[in-house]
C-alpha cells in the first residue's frame, strides 16, 4: 500500500480560484517528500485536501489507504500536522500541552508521559517542558508544535516550513528527528517549503508545484535526467592542447558542459594525448535550485 496517493486531484475554491489542478503522484512509506513551490502555488490547499479539511472538486487522494474526504477521523488518527500557527494553550506548560493533545488522540496517560519526555528531549526542550507556553520563544513554540504532532506516533507527518524560525542547532535537531523517523520508523513526511537548499538537504523525493500544477516530480537524479541532464565539468590543467571543446575560465582552469558522464574519459584522453597535464577533474551536477529555475520563471519568489 502506498502511504499517500493523489489522483487527478483538483480544488477550485467557491470564488472560482483553481488552486490545485489535476495533481497525480504517489509516495511510498518512509519517503521524505519535498513539496516545493512559491507563495500561492497550492501547497497548503493540497495538504488541506490530504487532511480532509477540504473536499476535492475533482479527483481523489488517500492517506495510508483512507480517503480523507470520506474518513477524516481515520486520517487524523494516523497523521500529524505541523503548521506555523499551531493552536496550543498558553497557560499550560509544554508537558501539559503534550499530555492534553495525546489524550485527544486516545493515548493513555502513562504512554503519553513517556512519549512526551522523549520528544521534549529530542527537540531540546527538556527544561522548557515545565514552563508555561506563554514564556516560550517562537522557535520553542515551533519545536513544541512538532512534539505535539508526533505525540500519537503518526505514520504520516505533514510539515509546513518546519525549520523557518529555528536557530541552526535547533534546525539540525529537527532535521535529524525527521530523517530518523522516516528511516527507522517508516514515517512518511510531506514537507511543504519554498526553501530549495533546505529541501535538498533532507528530502528523498520532490514535487515542484506552480499555479496549482505539478511541474515535475521524482528523486533528485530523476529530476536531473528529466529536466537538466548532464553536468558542468571543471578541469584544472596545464598545456591543454588547442582545438578541444573546453572553455578557459581562469588560469589553468577550463570548463565544458556534458550530457552524460561517458563523455568525461574522452575529454581527459584528448588532453593527455595532446600533451596536457591534468591536476583535477570535477563534475558539477545541477542542484534542486537549478532544476526549479529551469522549470519556472518566478525566480524572485523562491529561495
Ligand atoms: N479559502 C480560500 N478561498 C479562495 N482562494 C484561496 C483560499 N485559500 C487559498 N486560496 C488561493 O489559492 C491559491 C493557493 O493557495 P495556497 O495557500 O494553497 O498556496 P501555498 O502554496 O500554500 O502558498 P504559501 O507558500 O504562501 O503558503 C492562492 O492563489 C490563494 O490565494
Amino acid at each position: 500500500m502506498k502511504a499517500i496517493t493523489l489522483q487527478n486531484l483538483s480544488k477550485t475554491y467557491s470564488g472560482g480560484k483553481q488552486a490545485v489542478k489535476q495533481i497525480s503522484l504517489s509516495l511510498e512509506r518512509g519517503e521524505v517528500f519535498g513539496f516545493l513551490g512559491p507563495n500561492g502555488a497550492g501547497k497548503t490547499t493540497t495538504v488541506k485536501l490530504l487532511n480532509g479539511m477540504l473536499v476535492p472538486s475533482e479527483g481523489n487522494c488517500s492517506v495510508m489507504g483512507f480517503d480523507p474526504a470520506e474518513k477524516p477521523e481515520k486520517v487524523h488518527a494516523l497523521s500529524g500536522v505541523v503548521t506555523e500557527h499551531a493552536q496550543m494553550y498558553d497557560n499550560l506548560t509544554g508537558m501539559q500541552n503534550l499530555i492534553f493533545f495525546a489524550s485527544i488522540y486516545g493515548v493513555c496517560k502513562t504512554d503519553s508521559l513517556k512519549r512526551a519526555e522523549v520528544l521534549l528531549e529530542q527537540l531540546n526542550l527538556e527544561e522548557a517542558g515545565n514552563m508555561r507556553l506563554s514564556t516560550y520563544s517562537t522557535g520553542m513554540r515551533q519545536r513544541l508544535s512538532m512534539a505535539r504532532a508526533l505525540i500519537h506516533r503518526p505514520q504520516v507527518l505533514f510539515l509546513d516550513e518546519p525549520t523557518s524560525g529555528l536557530d541552526p542547532e535547533s534546525a539540525q535537531n529537527v532535521n535529524r528527528l525527521i530523517r530518523n523517523m522516516a528511516k527507522q520508523e517508516g514515517v512518511t513526511i510531506f514537507l511543504c517549503t519554498h526553501q530549495l537548499r533546505y529541501a535538498q538537504e533532507i528530502c528523498t523525493k520532490y514535487g515542484l508545484i506552480e499555479e496549482g500544477k505539478l511541474l515535475a516530480e521524482g528523486t533528485l537524479d530523476q529530476l536531473r535526467k528529466k529536466v537538466k541532464p548532464g553536468a558542468a565539468v571543471k578541469i584544472y590543467a596545464d598545456n591543454v592542447p588547442k582545438g578541444t571543446s573546453l572553455q578557459e575560465i581562469g588560469t589553468h582552469q577550463y570548463e565544458t558542459v556534458i550530457r552524460s558522464d561517458d563523455e568525461i574519459p574522452k575529454i581527459v584522453r584528448n588532453i593527455v594525448e595532446g600533451g596536457g597535464d591534468i591536476y583535477s577533474v570535477t563534475a558539477q551536477r545541477p542542484s534542486l535550485e537549478d532544476i526549479y529555475f529551469a522549470l519556472t520563471t518566478r525566480e524572485e519568489e523562491i529561495l
